[in-house]
C-alpha cells in the first residue's frame, strides 16, 4: 500500500523533530501503522534552510496553501503556531477535506469549538496530542484510557519553560532572565515567551484537558491565569523552610457548583512526587472515581519529545481515516452534541468561589501586638490558621532592622473571603508592603 502522504506547515523546533524521528524510526512506525508515513511536502518561510533539513527528495515551498491544495496530501501538520495564519490554514485544510495534526494549544484553547465543529462537519480529524504536555500521552490517557471514569480533578505542571526557571532559580540561585534565555535557546519557550511566564500557555493546555475531562466546551476566556513573574526568591526560600516547593500548577476540578479552571503558582508539599518534577519536565495528576489517582510524567517540551506526540497522532489517523467518522474518538472525548448542556450544569467558577488554602507573607513593623492584630482579622473572618512563622528582624532587614516578615499558612478558605481579609490586613499601618499571597495545594 502506498505510504500516507503528509504535508508539514512550518519546520522549526517541532517540525524538524518530526522529520528526523519519522526518518529514523520509519520501519517500526510503518509496522505499527500498517503502512508508511511519508513527508511529501513542507511549507517554510525560509525555503533554503528547510530544504537543507529535509534533503532534495522532499518538496519545499514558501506558500502553505500549496501544500493544503495538493491533491496527494492526506494529512496536514500545522507547526507554525499562534492564532493568526495558523488558524486560517487549519480551517482551509479542513475545508479541503484534509485531516489535521497540530501542536498549537493556543489555537485550540481559543478557537477549538469552531475548529472541531468544522472538522466534524467535514468528516475529518484534528489531532492534538502534542499540544498538551508535549511527549506525555495525556490526551490519549484522558480521552481513551480513563474513559470509564467520572474525572474529579487534574493538577499539572504543564509548562516546561516556567518549571525550568523555577528549578534553576531554586537549585542554582540563577536569576530569572538568564534562565529564561536558556529555555529559549533550548527550544522550550513559545515564540512570545510572555505566554510561558505569565501562565497563558499552561492555561491553554489546562483548558483543553478540562474540556476533555469534564465534557464541556473549551473556555479559555474563563480561566484564571497567573504566571511566575511576581514570585520572589524570598518566597521560594520561605516555602522551602516550611517544607514546600513552589510550582506553576494548572488545576481543574469538579466541585458541587461547577468547575474550577485556574493556573497560578502553588505551594506543594515537598514530599509529593509532583513537587520533585524538575527542569523542563511536565507531570499531570488525574483523579478519577474508579481508577483513583494516576500520574503522568515526561518531557513536555523540546523538539523530539513533541515530535513523538505529533507522530503518534499521524499513526492514529493512518489507522482510522478509513473508519466511519462516527466510530472515531470524538475530539473532546464526549459526543459533541452533549457539550453545551454539560456547560450549563458545570459552569466555570469565578476565582472568588474557589476554596483552597494560602501562604501569606506580610512585611510588618517588628513590634508587640502586630501578630495579634493580623490573626484577629483572620479569626473574625473565620479563616483558620495552620502555621505561623516569624523571621528575626535582622535576618530580614539586616542588623538593627525594625521590619520583619510574618508568614501565615491558612486552612481551606473561600477566595472571596481571603480577598476581603487581605484588604483589611493591608490597611493596617504596621503592614509596610503589598501582602504576598500564594495558594497552597495539598494534592493528596
Ligand atoms: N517547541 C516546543 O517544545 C513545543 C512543544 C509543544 C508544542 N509546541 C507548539 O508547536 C508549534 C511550533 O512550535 P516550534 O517551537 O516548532 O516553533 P518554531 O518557531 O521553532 O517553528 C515555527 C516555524 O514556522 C515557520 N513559519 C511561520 N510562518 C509560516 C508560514 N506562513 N508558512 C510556513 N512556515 C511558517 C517559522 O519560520 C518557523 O520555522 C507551536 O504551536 C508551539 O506552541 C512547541
Ligand atoms: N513553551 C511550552 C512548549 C511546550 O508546549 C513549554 O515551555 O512548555
Ligand atoms: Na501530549
Amino acid at each position: 500500500m502506498q505510504a500516507i502522504q503528509v504535508g508539514l506547515l512550518g519546520i522549526g523546533t517541532v517540525g524538524s523533530g518530526v522529520f528526523h524521528v519519522l526518518q529514523r524510526n520509519q520501519d517500526e512506525i510503518s509496522r505499527r501503522a500498517g503502512r508508511g508515513i511519508e513527508i511529501r511536502m513542507v511549507a517554510a518561510r525560509n525555503v533554503a534552510r528547510a530544504q537543507s533539513v529535509v534533503g532534495a527528495q522532499v518538496q519545499v515551498v514558501a506558500d502553505a496553501r500549496a501544500v493544503i491544495a495538493h491533491p496527494g496530501i492526506d494529512i496536514v501538520v500545522e507547526l507554525i503556531g499562534g492564532c493568526g495564519i495558523a488558524k486560517a490554514l487549519v480551517l482551509e485544510a479542513i475545508a479541503a477535506g484534509k485531516h489535521v495534526v497540530t501542536a498549537n494549544k493556543a489555537l485550540l484553547a481559543v478557537h477549538g469549538t469552531e475548529i472541531f465543529a468544522a472538522a466534524s462537519a467535514r468528516g475529518v480529524m484534528v489531532a492534538f496530542e502534542a499540544a498538551v504536555a508535549g511527549g506525555i500521552p495525556i490526551i490519549k490517557a484522558l480521552r481513551e484510557g480513563l474513559t470509564a471514569n467520572r474525572i474529579q480533578s487534574i493538577a499539572g505542571i504543564v509548562n516546561g519553560t516556567t518549571n525550568f526557571i523555577l528549578s534553576e532559580m531554586r537549585d542554582k540561585g540563577l536569576d530569572f532572565d538568564r534562565v529564561l534565555r536558556e529555555a529559549q535557546r533550548l527550544g522550550y519557550a513559545e515564540a512570545d515567551p510572555s505566554f510561558d511566564i505569565e501562565g497563558v500557555d499552561a492555561a491553554h493546555k489546562l483548558t483543553l484537558m478540562s474540556a476533555i475531562a469534564f465534557g464541556i466546551p473549551v473556555q479559555f476566556d474563563k480561566a484564571h491565569v497567573e504566571g511566575i513573574t511576581r514570585l520572589s526568591a524570598i518566597d521560594i526560600r520561605y516555602a522551602e523552610q516550611l517544607g514546600y516547593r513552589i510550582k506553576l500548577l494548572g488545576i481543574t476540578k469538579r466541585v458541587d457548583e461547577g468547575v474550577e479552571l485556574r493556573v497560578h503558582p502553588s505551594l506543594v508539599p515537598a514530599k509529593r512526587l509532583i513537587a520533585n518534577v524538575e527542569g523542563a519536565m511536565n507531570a499531570v495528576v488525574v483523579q478519577g472515581d474508579a481508577v483513583g489517582t494516576t500520574l503522568y510524567y515526561g518531557k513536555g517540551a523540546g523538539s523530539e519529545p513533541t515530535a513523538s506526540a505529533v507522530i503518534a497522532d499521524l499513526v492514529d489517523i493512518t489507522r482510522l481515516h478509513t473508519a466511519d467518522p462516527e466510530h472515531r474518538v470524538p475530539h473532546l472525548a464526549f459526543q459533541p452534541h452533549t457539550l453545551s448542556d454539560a456547560m450549563d450544569a458545570l459552569p466555570v467558577l469565578p476565582m472568588s468561589a474557589v476554596v483552597t488554602s494560602y501562604y501569606l507573607r506580610l512585611r510588618v513593623v517588628d513590634q508587640a501586638g502586630v501578630l495579634a492584630r493580623v490573626t484577629a482579622l483572620l479569626a473574625d473572618a473565620g479563616v483558620s490558621i495552620d502555621a505561623v512563622l516569624q523571621r528575626a528582624a535582622d535576618e530580614v532587614g539586616g542588623e538593627g532592622s525594625t521590619q520583619t516578615d510574618l508568614i501565615i499558612l491558612t486552612h481551606d478558605t473561600r477566595e472571596g473571603t481571603m480577598d476581603a481579609v487581605i484588604a483589611q490586613m493591608q490597611a493596617l499601618p504596621t503592614v509596610l508592603a503589598p501582602i504576598t499571597r500564594i495558594r497552597k495545594e495539598a494534592l493528596s
